[in-house]
C-alpha cells in the first residue's frame, strides 16, 4: 500500500487553484481575477472521506515547466521535488479553466506526461455554461487518460467528488502508471486543440463568433494594427462626413451675422453680437458635427465590447513603458476630457501607477482641442487625397493624436524611471461579450455629448469670449492705428509675445493662449474675435476664421500652433482636479511645468523644421 501524503494543485494562472485550495482546506489564500496572484507555495490540511488527511499545496500558476519567472520556478521545483523542506507531492491535481479549455490543456498535458498520479479538476464550469459551452468530462478523461471532476470552486460545487477522486488516486500505485512519451510544445498545442474539440458537446454560435473575433482582434501582431487602422478611419470620417454639415452651419452663422449687421445700426451691442458672439462662439459651435461623429465612433466601440479589447491590446504596449492596462480606461476617458480621466484613476491601486497616469492624462488629446485642430488643419492643410480614400487632412489629424500618445509613452517611460519609479502591477480586466449596440442608448449618449459641448459654448466659452472682446475693443484705436495694438488685450499680448516669437507664434496666437487656459476651444473663439475686431470692413468680419487664417498665417506658424496644442499646458479645471486627486500643489505644478516645456520645445522644433524644409 502506498498511500500518498502530499498533493499539489497545479495549472495555468487564474484557473482557480487558490479558490479550490481555500474551499478544500478552509484556508484564506488570496484569490483574485487576474493571473499571478499566488507567487509562493502554501500548504494546508485536506480531510479525505476515509477520515485520514493529507497535505495539500497551493502553487503559483504556470504555463510550462520551462520556467521564465521566479513564481513559476517555485512550481517547477515543488513538483519536481527539488524544493528544500518540501516533500515531493505524490499526487498532482491539475486545475483547468473550463471556459478556456484549449489554452489550459497545453500545460495539463505536460503535467500528465510526468507519469505521476494525476487527476483533473475541471473548474469554472459555471463560466463555461454562461458562455454557452457544454463540456463532456468523460470524453476529456478518456482523451487525457486521467480522472476528471467538474468543479465550481467559488460555489463549493464538486468538492466531495474531488476529494473522493483524490483519495482514490492517492491509493494508486505510481509504478502502475504507464510511462508516456514526452511531446514537444507544438505537438501539445495541436493536441490541446483536438482534445478540447472532442470534449466540447455544444458551443453556442455566439461563443464561436466571440472567440473567432477575439482570435483576430486580440492577436499580438494583428491586434495593434487593427486598432490603429480603426482610429485612422475615424479621423478620416471626422473630416469627410462632417464637412457638408459643418459648411452648412458656418454659412448659417455667416447669414445671421449678415442680417444683424444689415438690420441694426452700428453700436456697442451690435459689435458684441457680431464680433464676440457670432464670430467668436459661433466659430466653436460650427464643429458640433465633427464632435458628434467622433463620439459616435467612440460610443459604438464601447457598446460593442471592442473598447475593452483595445485596452487588452494596449496593455502589452503599456507594460513595456511600466504602466498597466489599468491605466487604459482612465487614459481613454481623457480623450473626451482629462477631468473624468483623472478621476477614473481612483481605480488604480498602486499609488505610483496612479500618479503616473494622472500626470500623462493631459497628453491624450481631449475633445476641447478638436476645434483647434479642425480650424487650423482646415485653413492650411490642402484638401487632397494622398492615396485612394486617404485624405491629407484626416491624416494630419491622426498624426496629431498619435503624437500625443507617443508623447505620453515617452513621458511615462521617463517618469517610471525617475519620479514615480516602481514595479508595474498586473492587468485586471474581464473581457465583456461582443454585442450589437443599441440605437436608443447610442442616441442618448450622443445627445449628452452634444449637450456638454453646447453648454460649454453657452457658458465658459461665451464668458471668456465676451471678456476678451471687451479687452480687444477698448481703448478705441486712433485713426490709422490697428485696433489690436491699441487695445488692452493687444498690450497684454505684446508683453507676452516676445517669449513666443522664437517658436514662430504671431501676436494673435499668443493672445489666444491666455483665454484658452479656461477652455481650449476658446483659442478658436479668441482668434475669430481678434480678427473680427481688427478687420476694417464688415465683409471681413463675416469671413470664416478658416479663411482668415489661410490668408494670414504661414505654414510653419500654423504647424507650430498645432504642435503646441498636442501638449497644451492644460486648462485650469484640469489643474484643479489634479490638485484634488494628488492632495497638493506639488504634482499639478510639476505637470504644468513639464507640459509647458514640452509644448514649447515641440512647437519650436516643428516651426524651425518647417522653415528649414522651405514649407
Ligand atoms: N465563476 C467562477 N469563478 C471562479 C471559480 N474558481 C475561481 N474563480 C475565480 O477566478 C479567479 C481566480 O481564482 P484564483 O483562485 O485566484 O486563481 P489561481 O489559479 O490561484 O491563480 P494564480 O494564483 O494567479 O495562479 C478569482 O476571481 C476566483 O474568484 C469558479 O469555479 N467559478
Ligand atoms: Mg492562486
Amino acid at each position: 500500500m502506498s498511500t500518498a501524503t502530499t498533493a499539489a494543485l497545479v495549472g495555468n494562472p487564474n484557473a482557480g487553484k487558490s479558490a479550490l485550495f481555500n474551499a478544500l482546506t478552509g484556508a484564506r489564500q488570496k484569490i483574485a481575477n487576474y493571473p499571478g496572484v499566488t507567487v509562493e507555495r502554501k500548504a494546508g490540511k485536506l480531510a479525505l472521506p476515509s477520515g485520514e488527511s493529507i497535505e495539500l499545496i497551493d502553487l503559483p500558476g504556470s504555463y510550462s515547466f520551462d520556467t521564465t519567472s521566479p513564481d513559476e520556478e517555485v512550481t517547477r521545483k515543488v513538483v519536481m521535488g527539488e524544493q528544500e523542506g518540501q516533500a515531493q507531492p505524490d499526487l498532482l491535481v491539475v486545475v483547468l479553466d473550463a471556459a478556456n479549455l484549449q489554452q489550459h490543456l497545453v500545460f495539463a498535458q505536460e503535467v500528465i506526461a510526468l507519469g505521476r498520479p494525476t487527476i483533473i479538476a475541471l473548474n469554472m464550469v459555471d463560466l463555461a455554461e454562461r458562455d454557452g459551452l457544454t463540456l463532456d468530462p468523460a470524453a476529456l478523461a478518456g482523451a487525457l487518460g486521467v480522472p476528471v471532476v467538474s468543479t465550481v470552486a467559488v460555489r463549493r460545487k464538486g468538492l466531495a467528488e474531488l476529494t473522493a477522486a483524490i483519495e482514490a488516486a492517492a491509493e494508486q500505485d505510481p509504478a502502475a502508471i504507464d510511462a508516456r512519451p514526452s511531446v514537444t510544445l507544438p505537438e501539445r498545442r495541436l493536441a490541446a486543440r483536438n482534445i478540447a474539440k472532442a470534449a466540447t458537446l455544444a458551443e453556442s454560435t455566439e461563443r464561436r463568433i466571440n472567440s473567432g473575433l477575439d482570435r483576430i482582434l486580440l492577436h499580438p501582431w494583428l491586434g495593434p494594427p487593427i486598432l490603429f487602422l480603426l482610429l485612422f478611419v475615424i479621423f478620416q470620417a471626422v473630416f469627410a462626413w462632417a464637412s457638408p454639415f459643418a459648411d452648412g452651419l458656418e454659412a448659417g452663422v455667416g447669414a445671421v451675422s449678415d442680417w444683424v449687421s444689415a438690420t441694426f445700426a452700428e453700436s456697442f451691442f451690435r459689435d458684441l453680437i457680431t464680433e464676440g458672439l457670432l464670430a467668436g462662439v459661433g466659430s466653436v459651435v460650427v464643429f458640433l458635427p465633427q464632435i458628434i461623429i467622433l463620439f459616435a465612433f467612440i460610443l459604438v466601440m464601447e457598446a460593442t465590447g471592442y473598447m475593452a479589447r483595445a485596452a487588452f491590446v494596449m496593455d502589452r504596449l503599456m507594460a513595456s513603458v511600466g504602466l498597466s492596462g489599468r491605466s487604459f480606461i482612465p487614459l481613454l476617458s481623457s480623450f473626451a476630457c482629462a477631468i473624468p480621466g483623472i478621476m477614473a484613476t481612483r481605480s488604480i491601486a498602486d499609488p505610483k501607477d496612479r500618479l503616473t497616469t494622472i500626470l500623462i492624462a493631459p497628453l491624450m488629446t481631449c475633445s476641447a482641442r478638436l476645434p483647434v485642430y479642425l480650424v487650423i488643419i482646415g485653413a492650411v492643410i490642402p484638401q487632397r487625397q494622398v492615396a485612394p480614400l486617404i485624405g491629407l487632412q484626416g491624416l494630419v489629424m491622426f498624426l496629431l493624436y498619435v503624437a500625443g500618445i507617443v508623447g505620453a509613452v515617452i513621458v511615462a517611460f521617463a517618469l517610471r524611471r525617475t519620479v514615480t519609479a516602481g514595479q508595474a502591477s498586473g492587468f485586471i480586466m474581464e473581457l465583456p461579450r461582443y454585442q450589437m449596440p443599441n440605437l436608443k442608448d447610442l442616441l442618448i449618449g450622443l445627445w449628452q455629448r452634444a449637450w456638454v459641448f453646447l453648454r460649454r459654448a453657452g457658458t465658459i466659452i461665451f464668458a471668456a469670449t465676451v471678456v476678451l472682446w471687451l479687452l480687444l475693443s477698448f481703448p478705441r484705436a486712433e485713426i490709422g492705428e490697428s485696433q489690436l495694438d491699441a487695445s488692452y488685450a493687444g498690450q497684454i499680448s505684446a508683453a507676452i509675445h516676445p517669449a513666443f516669437e522664437p517658436i514662430g507664434f504671431n501676436q494673435e496666437m499668443t493672445l489666444a493662449l491666455v483665454p484658452a487656459m479656461a477652455a481650449r476651444e476658446v483659442a478658436v473663439a479668441s482668434l475669430a474675435t481678434t480678427y473680427a475686431v481688427e478687420s476694417e470692413d464688415e465683409e471681413a468680419t463675416e469671413e470664416a476664421l478658416r479663411e482668415q487664417i489661410a490668408a494670414r498665417w504661414s505654414l510653419p506658424t500654423a504647424l507650430a500652433f498645432l504642435a503646441w496644442f498636442v501638449f497644451a499646458p492644460q486648462c485650469i479645471s484640469t489643474i484643479a482636479v489634479a490638485r484634488r486627486e494628488t492632495n497638493g500643489w506639488k504634482w499639478p505644478i510639476f505637470m504644468l511645468t513639464y507640459l509647458f516645456v514640452l509644448a514649447y520645445v515641440f512647437a519650436g522644433a516643428t516651426y524651425w523644421l518647417a522653415v528649414w524644409a522651405g514649407l
